[in-house]
C-alpha cells in the first residue's frame, strides 16, 4: 500500500514583478509517496494565501501516512473533523489542493494521464477564453487594441469586467461608460468574437438587472457574478428580466451548492473552481449534476498552473464543456516557468500526456520563489480586479 509519506507546502511569489494582484502569491502542496513519486496541488490566495496556507497544515494532519488511492475516504476522514467545511472558503480550498495532489501520485504510480481515469479523452481541442489581458484598460480604445493583439495569438474570446470602480451601486454614467466599452469591443471585433461580461458579484440586484439589461444587445456569451453572491435569491429576478445567461460558482465550494443553484434554475453555465470545491473528483461530480440540467461548465481558473493542469484533465472529458478560462498570457515569468507540461497555442489548452497532472515542476526555480506573507495589498483597488481598472 503506498502512502503519502512527506507533505511541503510552498508559497511562492515574486514581489515587484507584475501579476494578477489576487494570485501575485500561489500555494502549492508537493505530496511525496512511500514509493518516492510525487505529486502537486495548488489552493487559491486572494486575500487569504496566510489562513489558507494555516489551513493546509489541518489537512496534512488527516492525510499525512494515508493510502492516496482512498480519496473518498480521505476527503469524508477530512469533512468528520472540519466543522466549518460546507462553509469555509479556506479549509475547502487547503483541501483541494490535497485531493488534486492525490490524484496526480495516482495517475504517476498507474502511468496514465487523469483524465483516463476520469472516463477519458472526450474534448481533444479545449477553446480558451483570454483573461488578464485588459490590465489598465479604461476606455474602448484601450479595451480594442488590446484585443486585437490578443486576436493575433489565436484568442476569439475575451473575458473583461467594464465597470470600473462601481460598486453596489452603478449610475447612467457607469452604465453608458459599461456600454461604450462593451459596444465597441462588438463593432471591432465583429460577431464572430465572444464577450464574457465579468460583473466580479459587486452589484445589488435592482442595479444588476440595469446593467444586463443595457447589455443584452450586444449578445454576451455569459454574463458573470452579477449579483453580490450572498444576494443569490437576486438571480431569480434577474434571470425574469436579463436574456444573457448567467455563469457564477467561483465562490460554491461542495457539489450540495452547485445542486442548489442549478436545480432552481440560478445558474446556465457553471464556473466551479477545482481549487476551491473539493479537487477533481467533486468536479466530476458536479459537471454531472450541472448536465442533468442542461447546464455547461466553463471552470473557473485564475490562479496558477496546478490548477490550470488539474482542471484540463476534467475538461478533457466533459461531454458539457463550453469554454475554459485563461491567464496564461498575462502571467509573469515566474509563473510561466514553474511548471511546464500543458499548452496553450492558437486560443485552445492541450495537454502533454504525461502520467498524473501532466506536468513536471521546475524544482530550483520553486526553491527561489519562496515567500512568506500575504499578497499585494493596495488601498485603492481591492485585488479581485484586473490591476489599473478600478478608477
Ligand atoms: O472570473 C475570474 O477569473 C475571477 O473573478 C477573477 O477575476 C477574480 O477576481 C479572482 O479569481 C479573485 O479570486
Ligand atoms: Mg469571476
Amino acid at each position: 500500500m503506498e502512502t503519502i509519506k512527506s507533505v511541503d507546502i510552498y508559497e511562492l511569489g515574486s514581489p515587484g514583478e507584475k501579476s494578477s494582484p489576487w494570485s501575485s502569491t500561489i500555494l502549492i502542496v508537493k505530496l511525496t509517496s512511500s514509493n518516492g513519486n510525487v505529486g502537486y496541488g495548488e489552493a487559491p490566495t486572494t486575500f487569504m494565501t496566510l489562513p489558507v496556507k494555516e489551513s493546509m497544515r489541518e489537512v496534512e494532519r488527516v492525510f499525512k501516512d494515508q493510502n492516496y488511492f482512498n480519496i473518498e475516504k480521505n476527503m469524508r476522514e477530512f469533512y468528520k473533523h472540519s466543522f466549518y467545511l460546507s462553509r469555509s472558503m479556506e479549509a475547502t480550498s487547503a483541501l483541494s489542493a490535497f485531493e488534486i495532489a492525490s490524484w496526480d501520485l495516482i495517475g504517476k504510480d498507474l502511468g496514465t494521464p487523469v483524465y483516463n481515469l476520469l472516463g477519458g479523452e472526450y474534448n481533444s481541442e479545449l477553446r480558451a477564453y483570454a483573461n488578464g489581458w485588459y490590465s489598465d484598460c479604461l476606455e474602448p480604445d484601450d479595451f480594442v487594441s488590446r484585443a486585437k493583439e490578443y486576436i493575433k495569438k489565436g484568442y476569439t474570446a475575451f473575458k473583461f469586467d467594464p465597470f470600473r470602480n462601481n460598486f453596489d451601486r452603478i449610475g447612467n454614467d457607469g452604465i453608458k461608460k459599461a456600454v461604450d466599452i462593451v459596444s465597441a469591443m462588438r463593432s471591432e471585433l465583429g460577431e464572430n468574437i465572444d464577450l464574457l461580461i465579468e460583473c466580479h458579484g459587486r452589484f445589488s440586484t435592482k442595479y444588476a438587472i440595469k446593467v444586463g439589461q443595457a447589455l443584452d444587445e450586444f449578445n454576451p456569451l455569459f454574463i458573470e457574478e452579477p449579483i453580490h453572491p450572498e444576494m443569490e435569491l437576486g438571480l431569480f429576478d434577474f434571470k425574469r428580466y436579463v436574456n444573457t445567461p448567467v455563469a457564477l460558482g467561483e465562490r460554491l465550494l461542495n457539489k450540495e451548492d452547485f445542486a442548489r443553484y442549478i436545480s432552481q434554475g440560478m445558474v446556465d453555465i457553471v464556473q466551479a473552481d477545482l481549487t476551491n470545491s473539493k479537487g477533481i473528483l467533486e468536479a466530476k461530480k458536479i459537471s454531472a449534476i450541472v448536465e442533468s440540467f442542461g447546464g455547461l461548465m466553463a471552470f473557473h481558473n485564475a490562479f496558477g498552473p496546478v490548477q490550470t493542469a488539474a482542471t484540463l484533465n476534467v475538461d478533457y472529458t466533459l461531454t458539457n464543456f463550453l469554454i475554459q478560462e485563461s491567464f496564461e498570457d498575462s502571467w509573469p515569468d515566474w509563473k510561466r516557468n514553474l511548471f511546464s507540461g500543458y499548452r496553450i497555442e492558437n486560443g485552445h489548452f492541450k495537454l502533454s500526456g504525461k502520467p498524473g497532472l501532466g506536468i513536471t515542476a521546475d524544482e530550483k526555480l520553486m526553491e527561489k520563489l519562496i515567500y512568506d506573507g500575504m499578497e499585494e495589498f493596495n488601498k485603492n483597488e481591492p485585488s479581485w480586479v484586473v490591476s489599473g481598472t478600478y478608477k
